[in-house]
């Protein structure tokens, strides 16, 4: 027998095996960078964190706490530790805190995978993301760890993350409503068709929510106290419950705590801007989507996502407004998470939407 041949033969299982084995320390993982929240999806794992887009850091710019941890800490710091979110208005603000913040929650989820390492990332970008941008957003995720950086425009990843088939001829409306963007994207044959971004989402609310109740009841709160009242009793319409809650803050005229009693119609009055500019760029964005694409979207109606979706009857009131069906996806807060997984298991599938 050639012995060459017999030594190739017992080699191959082995070098398959460390094949194998060199490929589980390589990991691929997708990243919806939000505004608000940051979300890791691993392959073959799912979602493995979600959490807010935040970070503490102290006077030398060292990350003390990131995600959970930071946003505990926020508003309630001393001189010493200093919270940032490092995304404003869905694109990244401060690139060096960016690229720590997503540095730090790779590291928290690869802890787990021993000492595997990130190989391709697929990171979420806004519609209409400039190339410089782009590249920016690249270069950060290279530098947080990944080998190999694709870029996906998130109304797409939310689009098939809601099940849809970006991928045929047939015209999806998709609505994101994020924490400081609300992306609108007519989605047909892998591509978007028509996009818009207004930089209207849930922090805008939040901030509106803080000078109402300070205009009108002389009660300053702070902002994870708008977000608790938008959550909890906060409308786009009327015509549904009305709730009231008991929320507390800080006296403008005796300085002092005080409690104050919030209502449903508070809160509507307090977004009524908010919501009207999502309403009218939805009509925008409606005008200008070319007319078949438009009668595909009278039978599927328009598809509402991300964590503004969840403000209660903002679907019937855009339903109301525009005479089309609306659909709130299901957990709207990880459509685009789920999506870029799904984009990240079937890679080849969806090559045409990535950048
Ligand atoms: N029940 C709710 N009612 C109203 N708004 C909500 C609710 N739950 C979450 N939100 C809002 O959703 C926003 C976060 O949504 P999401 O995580 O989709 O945004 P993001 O992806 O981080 O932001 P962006 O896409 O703008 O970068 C927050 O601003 C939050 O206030």
């Amino acid at each position: 027998m050639n012995t060459e041949t017999a030594t190739k033969t017992t080699d191959k299982p082995r070098s398959k095996a460390k094949k194998g084995f060199f490929n589980s320390l390589n990991s691929d993982l997708a990243i919806d960078l939000g505004t608000a929240n940051t979300l890791i999806y691993l392959r073959d794992q799912g979602i493995v964190l979600n959490e807010p887009s935040i970070v503490a850091l102290d006077p030398n710019g060292k990350i003390i706490a990131v995600g959970i941890e930071a946003q505990m800490m926020h508003e309630k710091t001393h001189k010493n530790i200093r919270t940032v979110r490092p995304l404003k208005g869905g694109v990244i603000a401060d690139f060096d805190i960016a690229e720590k913040m997503m540095r730090e929650m790779i590291r928290k989820v690869m802890k787990k995978r021993w000492f595997a390492t990130v190989k391709k990332m697929l990171v979420t970008v806004p519609n209409g993301i400039t190339a410089v941008e782009r590249m920016a957003v690249r270069d950060s995720a290279e530098n947080a760890g990944a080998k190999e950086v694709f870029l996906i425009e998130e109304t797409i990843a939310a689009a098939v993350g809601m099940g849809l088939n970006v991928n045929e001829p047939m015209g999806n409306m998709v609505v994101d409503i994020g924490g400081g963007t609300t992306e609108i994207a007519i989605i047909s044959l892998s591509g978007i068709v028509h996009a818009q971004s207004v930089r209207i989402g849930g922090e805008k609310m939040n901030e509106e929510i803080v000078n109402f109740i300070r205009r009108k009841h002389n009660l300053l709160i702070g902002e994870r106290t708008a977000e608790k009242i938008k959550h909890e009793i906060g409308s786009a319409i009327p015509g549904g419950e009305e709730k009231e809650m008991i929320t507390k803050g800080r006296n403008l005229v005796s300085g002092v705590p005080k409690t104050l009693t919030v209502t449903s119609e508070d809160v509507r009055e307090a977004i009524h801007e908010s919501v009207n500019a999502c309403l009218d760029a939805i009509t925008k964005s409606l005008e200008n989507t070319p007319p078949e694409l438009g009668a595909d979207i009278l039978d599927r109606g328009i598809m509402l996502t991300g964590g503004g979706a969840l403000l209660r009857d903002l679907d019937r009131m855009i339903s109301e407004a525009i005479e089309l069906p609306v659909h709130v996806a299901e957990d709207p807060l990880t459509t685009v998470v789920r999506g870029t997984g799904i984009i990240l298991e079937n890679h080849e599938e969806y090559q045409n939407s990535l950048f």
